[in-house]
């Protein structure tokens, strides 16, 4: 497999009290769209920061379109393309007129300008002053000038955060079409699963520094539906209780009803079965939402 991005064993503090990561080996496939997850100061920017080259590594490596960063570091900056926090634009500049104060910096040719601007969705922005953008709009053009340079890999970090729920549509849009049609690997980091489900074919799962899950959406989904607790409302809350305790399924009450994690929809049917056979009514079953907490808990207990 060719990935786009590797890194092995990143390490890094900040002081020596605190591993703020803790031996990260993220592999990004050639044409993915990677959602890196974790929720605030999970280590996410400090990751992607590294992986740009704007923070010293300390431990670990880091590999490129398969080359070694430390080796070439400048080759390969050319070829990714990122928007960490907040883009800086000039408010009193046009979308244009910020672009090109960046052309020469980016050294790209003066066509580029109205195809970037065209790819983010800004075309009749062009003239406007980005002073007068929405917030969304700020962001896109973060992006046109992450695009200048044609990079091969897209890093964005955090680039729903603030946005209005169109704003958040629109961005997913953008990066669904970045990657189908331009063919870019890109790197999303979020700290809504939501967010990422809807868009990611692969992603990782950082918490408080360490790499917890990594690999493709299905998988994370099928760890997330064996992990979700279930909720069991019956007439007879301690015989149901002792029926799961007979079957080493591990339960809990709350308000009357009955809860269980890690169980398959098969052991949930011949559960229900067997509440029926002993008389008990069933008034229901169902999975709770869960959410990413609940899947960390899952992945930190497995
Ligand atoms: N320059 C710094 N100096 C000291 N500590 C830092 C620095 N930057 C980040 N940290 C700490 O490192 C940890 C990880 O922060 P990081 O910003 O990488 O997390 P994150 O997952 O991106 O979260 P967020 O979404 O809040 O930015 C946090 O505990 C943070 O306080």
């Amino acid at each position: 497999m060719l990935y786009s991005l590797e890194t092995h064993q990143l390490t890094h503090r900040f002081s020596a009290q605190e591993t703020v990561l803790d031996n990260i080996s993220l592999q990004v496939p050639q044409g993915a769209i990677y959602g890196f997850l974790g929720p605030n100061g999970a280590g996410k920017t400090t990751t992607l920061r590294l992986v740009l080259g704007l923070l010293r590594k300390q431990q670990g490596s880091i590999s490129i379109l398969g080359q070694s960063f430390t080796a070439h570091r400048v080759a390969l900056l050319r070829q990714v393309g990122s928007l960490i926090e907040s883009p800086s634009v000039y408010s009193h500049l046009s979308a244009m007129e910020n672009l090109q104060v960046l052309q020469k910096l980016y050294q790209c040719p003066a066509k580029r300008l109205p195809e970037v601007l065209e790819l983010v969705g800004l075309t009749a922005a062009t003239h406007k002053k980005a002073g007068r953008f929405s917030l969304g709009m700020k962001q896109r053009l973060g992006i046109a000038i992450a695009l200048l340079n044609n990079p091969s890999l897209l890093i964005l970090d955090e680039p729903t955060n603030g946005l209005d729920p169109n704003g958040i549509i629109e961005m997913r849009e953008l990066v669904r079409n970045l990657n189908r049609e331009q063919g870019l690997t890109v790197i999303i980091s979020s700290h809504l699963l939501a967010e990422v489900e809807k868009l990611a074919t692969h992603t990782g799962i950082i918490h408080k520094g360490r790499l917890l899950f990594q690999g493709t959406l299905d998988t994370l989904l099928q760890q997330r539906h064996n992990g979700a607790a279930v909720m069991i409302d019956t007439n007879d809350t301690l015989r149901t209780l002792e029926l799961l305790k007979d079957q080493d399924l591990p339960a809990h009450t709350e308000n009357g009803k009955v809860y269980l994690s890690g169980i398959t929809k098969g052991q949930m049917g011949a559960l229900n079965r067997q509440l029926l056979q002993r008389g008990i009514t069933v008034y229901e079953i169902c999975r709770q939402p869960n959410n990413l907490e609940n899947i960390f808990m899952h992945l930190i207990n497995d």
